[in-house]
């Protein structure tokens, strides 16, 4: 993946459609795993994300950050932005391709700091994909989808087997997803 001065998505990267079984602009993505600090409903202190598919290659998520995400007294911790944003990018790249893929590289721009209370809107967009490696790219705003930007994000998602998960994570947990339809990872 490129740095931020230079070209986005990098050279070689091809357009990309959605997967023909893609949900549809409008449709609301539950929950991929319960205990995902992300978007788990089994997470106490975790995003409770939730996020619907927009238009044309887009996912639209959005948090509100409360006092267990805190960095500075008040505010948001930037790890904890990160996370958010490793959520929505790999909710737009999931979800849109139907494909298992693993973040490779996370690269975040931290524009306004944002305040316990406030809530982030993050748009993803699906950029394209060279070979196994995909580009999405995000930007959150502040209180509503057209408020100010504060964090803006890029990935490099690499697509992998299921088995990348079974063997390197936990295979109860996958028999609970599945048990609970929730088989994404
Ligand atoms: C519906 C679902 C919603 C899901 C939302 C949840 C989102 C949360 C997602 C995550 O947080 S995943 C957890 C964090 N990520 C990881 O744990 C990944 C750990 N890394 C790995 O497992 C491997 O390094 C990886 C699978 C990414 C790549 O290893 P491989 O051996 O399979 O592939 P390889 O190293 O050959 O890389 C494939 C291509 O990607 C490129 N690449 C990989 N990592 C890169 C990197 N960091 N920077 C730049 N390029 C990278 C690599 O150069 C190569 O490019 P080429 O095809 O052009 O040769």
């Amino acid at each position: 993946m490129k740095n931020s001065g230079e070209a986005w998505p990098p050279e070689g990267t091809e357009p990309v459609a959605a997967h023909p079984d893609a949900p549809g602009p409008g449709t609301k993505l539950g929950v991929h795993f319960s205990e995902c600090f992300g978007c788990g409903d089994e997470q106490d202190g975790g995003l409770h994300m939730e996020s619907t598919v927009g238009d044309g290659l887009t996912v639209k998520s959005q948090f509100t950050v409360t006092e267990a995400h805190q960095g500075a007294p008040g505010l948001a911790h930037g790890g904890l932005l990160a996370c958010a944003f490793d959520e929505a990018l790999g909710s737009v790249a999931g979800n849109l391709l139907r494909l298992p893929a693993v973040t490779g590289r996370l690269e975040t721009d931290f524009r306004r700091p944002v305040p316990v209370g406030s809530t982030l809107f993050i748009t993803a967009t699906l950029d394209g994909m060279d070979g196994r490696k995909i580009y999405v790219s995000a930007e959150g705003r502040l209180d509503a989808e057209d408020g100010p930007v504060a964090v803006r994000a890029r990935a490099l998602f690499v697509t992998v087997e299921f088995d990348h998960f079974t063997t390197h994570g936990d295979p109860n947990a996958w028999k609970k997803m599945r048990d609970s339809n929730r088989v994404n990872p």
